[in-house]
């Protein structure tokens, strides 16, 4: 018989498709879409915009609770809020990017931002498609499937490096790999793969036929295979 909701998890490092898969896939199979990498871009927008020292985890954590983050889970228009103010451009800043990992990296921050996508998900009627870093190991480990997607750091700086004009595809190969090794070193719910969690190697894979795999292993879950 086929299950009513379905939860499924997908994580990986940066660039390897992860946004672009669960959005497509979602969208095909009518499932809310979280996009867990904005929510710990928008809290350190936040951070930033009030001056707080991204150096300092203490001051960091001192603040975790205060700003008020809404994420929209419409698969074909996802947005994201802090106290109301639309942040989805302000958030993929070069200045952003630099700073998240220091900041998701604080158990403060993982612990407010973890509590929000676990209600997120318990939400969603139909089910949904979350992707990050952690999913599969921290915030929904019960998941009904769990994806790990992969790429080579040649492959991913191409694809950001073809997103970013004029970018330099070494500097974006280099940037990606420091936040990759940021995201896997630290302390509190590392970047990871779950011990069942199915890997799938993007570098020689389009984007359709990523879509296509994730697809075809969410229906067979749901068929109960
Ligand atoms: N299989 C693929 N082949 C070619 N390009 C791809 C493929 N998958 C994704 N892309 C492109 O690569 C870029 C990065 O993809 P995406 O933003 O989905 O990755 P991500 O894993 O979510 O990255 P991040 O974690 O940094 O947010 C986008 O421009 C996307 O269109
Ligand atoms: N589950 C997650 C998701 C993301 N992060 C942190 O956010 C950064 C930005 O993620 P993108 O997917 O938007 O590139 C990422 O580098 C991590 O620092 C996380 O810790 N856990």
């Amino acid at each position: 018989m086929e299950r009513a909701t379905v939860i499924v998890a997908i994580d990986g490092p940066s660039g390897t498709g992860k946004s672009s898969t669960s959005k497509a896939v979602a969208a095909q199979l009518g499932l809310s879409y979280l996009d867990t990498g904005a929510q710990y871009r928008a809290i350190t927008w936040w951070m930033v915009t009030n001056g707080i020292d991204i150096d300092d985890p203490s001051a960091i954590a001192a603040v975790a609770g205060k700003p008020e983050i809404i994420s929209g889970t419409d698969p074909s228009a996802p947005t994201i809020t802090v106290d109301g103010t639309d942040v989805a451009a302000a958030i993929r800043t070069q200045d952003v990017t630099s700073k998240v990992s220091a900041v998701s990296a604080v158990p403060e921050v993982r612990a407010r931002i973890t509590e929000l996508q676990r209600s997120i998900a318990a939400d969603a009627g139909n089910g949904i498609v979350v992707e990050g870093r952690d999913i599969g190991t921290t915030v929904l480990p019960d998941a009904d499937l769990k994806i790990f997607l992969t790429a080579s750091p040649e492959a991913r700086a191409a694809r950001r490096s073809g997103e970013l004009k004029n970018a330099d595809v070494q500097a974006t190969r280099e940037a990606l790999l420091k936040r990759d090794a940021a995201d896997s070193s630290r302390k509190t719910s590392p970047l990871a793969k779950a011990d069942d969690a199915v890997e799938v190697d993007t570098s020689d894979l389009t984007l359709q036929q990523v879509i296509e795999c994730v697809v075809t292993l969410v229906e067979e879950k749901r068929a109960g295979k």
